[in-house]
């Protein structure tokens, strides 16, 4: 498997603080990786590292090709989109943001792809959550990404947008696209991810499938992982 990213021992300090600290992370073709971890463990100053938006202390990143940001996608918490304006016209704009200038039926075959076409005249706003989330999804797929990294991307929403949100996760990886996602919920990231990463402390405590991880730590569930490796720990 092709790798995408490789980060090698970062290091972030806040002030006399160290959130991350020595931390390797390597992001592969094909792959559904999720990033967990504590409150505060460093994983979206890791993520902002290996994404360019802060500059590490330490340790470097490298990517597996020269122009690496116009084929990442991101989704961060916030929503992304003008109230007041549809689905369509919210895609058009983001699009110009990229310097693309999709047709409308080229943006109605991105919101199919997010399973939105019947809701490409709707104003963003009175979109449910989980089509708000399928519509900032669908924008970070906009220039056709290879990777796309979301932060919790199912906090917040009810059971019927989750099961949505995690369907478009999975017909992403389906397709190819590589996706890295942060969640603190652990069921849903044994059914989603194809590889695990737990950071806490600022560096990465355990990495592998689910099934390896609880193989080699002996632990029934996720969960029970989860909690036995971050006990006293941040
Ligand atoms: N700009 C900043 N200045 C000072 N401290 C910061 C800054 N950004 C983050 N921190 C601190 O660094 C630590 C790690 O934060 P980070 O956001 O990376 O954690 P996280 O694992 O993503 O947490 P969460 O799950 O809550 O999103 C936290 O204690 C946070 O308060």
């Amino acid at each position: 498997m092709q790798t995408l990213i490789q980060a090698v021992g970062l290091v972030k300090r806040y002030g006399s603080r160290t959130v991350v600290d020595g931390l390797d992370l390597s992001i592969r073709q094909g792959e559904v990786l999720a990033i967990i971890g504590p409150n505060g463990a460093g994983k979206s100053s890791t993520l902002d590292m290996v994404l360019g938006l802060k500059k590490p202390d330490a340790g470097r990143v490298s990517y597996w090709r020269e122009d690496p940001a116009r084929y990442i996608g991101v989704q961060l918490q916030s929503t992304p989109f003008f109230p007041g304006f549809t689905a369509l016209e919210n895609m058009r704009m983001f699009a110009a943001f990229y310097g693309l200038r999709p047709t409308d039926s080229e943006l109605l075959e991105h919101l199919g792809r997010c399973e939105l076409g019947e809701a490409a005249r709707t104003d963003a706003a009175r979109l449910s959550g989980g089509q708000q989330k399928r519509l900032a999804i669908a924008m970070t797929l906009m220039h056709r990404p290879q990777l796309i990294f979301l932060d919790e991307p199912t906090a917040a929403l009810d059971p019927r947008a989750r099961r949505e949100v995690r369907g478009l996760i999975r017909s992403l990886a389906d397709s190819g696209t590589s996706v890295v996602f942060t969640s603190h919920d652990m069921e849903e990231v044994h059914k989603l991810a194809s590889r695990i990463a737990l950071i806490c402390g600022g560096r990465i405590k355990a990495s592998g499938t689910a099934e390896e991880l609880l193989a080699t730590h002996g632990a029934d569930s996720l969960e029970e992982l989860y909690i036995r490796l971050t006990d006293n720990a941040l």
